[in-house]
């Protein structure tokens, strides 16, 4: 199966004063076409540290990060967040919605961002909206949709530039529990179509509609953990 993502032997240290903190110790592990990801562990374990090198929102402190065949080290700011643009769709806790937009105009805006005319960016924002099956609810006002509705608002947003790469930060942790089964529906759906969706959560319910585990625990990243680790 296609690698959409790597990091190889990556760690990241970070430094606040005189203390260095080891927040992912060297890492690999690949992130393929197709597959749902969960990244679980306990608090301060390092799972935000292994999506934000993921997210080239960090750089490594060692090690190496590839995505879509693009090593990140040495880029320029723009280059990244090139990268990040053409590359990667992002999906945050609280949602992140532009207040004063409506869904639609929400959705259109990474488009706009990448140049393309407000006809184009309309209609293919219309088909995101679609996908996670909120078309009946496209003028609405983020205050006017639930915290499930909403994130499949930002899910259309990350998918509209139909990015290989899709990075969950704890996405159903403001949900209840009916809307946590909506959206990790739509996230894996979306997982087969030729995408790599990577969530990190501390839901260990969310097991059911993953493909693979990377267990993070002290800043060490492991595959396939034991149920006594999962539930320790
Ligand atoms: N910008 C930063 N500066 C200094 N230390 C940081 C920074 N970001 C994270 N850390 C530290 O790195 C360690 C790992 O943090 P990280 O956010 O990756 O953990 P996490 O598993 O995502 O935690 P949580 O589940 O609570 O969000 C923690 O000890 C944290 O305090």
């Amino acid at each position: 199966m296609e690698i959409v993502a790597s990091v190889t032997n990556a760690s990241k240290q970070y430094k606040t004063g005189d203390t260095v903190i080891t927040a992912l110790q060297p890492t690999t592990c690949e992130f393929k076409k197709n597959e749902l990801t969960l990244i679980i562990g306990p608090s301060g374990s390092g799972k935000t540290t292994l999506l934000s090198l993921l997210g080239c929102v960090i750089f490594p402190t060692r090690g190496e990060v590839t995505i879509c065949n693009q090593r990140i080290d040495g880029l320029k700011q723009k280059e990244l967040a090139n990268v990040r643009l053409k590359n990667i769709g992002f999906v945050f806790q609280s949602f992140n919605l532009l207040a004063p937009l409506n869904a639609l105009e929400n959705v259109m805006q990474p488009l706009l961002l990448l140049g393309i005319s407000s006809k184009e960016a309309k209609q293919r924002a219309e088909e995101a909206l679609r996908k996670v099956n909120m078309e009946n609810r496209m003028l609405n006002l983020p205050k006017m949709l639930s915290g499930g509705q909403q994130q499949r608002v930002a899910i259309a947003r990350a998918l509209v530039t139909n990015p290989s790469l899709m990075l969950c930060d704890e996405p159903t942790a403001a949900l209840d529990i009916k809307s946590v089964a909506v959206v990790m529906e739509e996230l894996k759906v979306l997982s087969t179509t030729g995408k790599s969706v990577a969530v990190v959560t501390h839901d260990l319910r969310l097991k059911q509609f993953a493909d693979r585990i990377i267990y993070v625990n002290n800043g060490v990243a492991s595959e396939n953990p034991t149920e006594e680790e999962l539930f320790h």
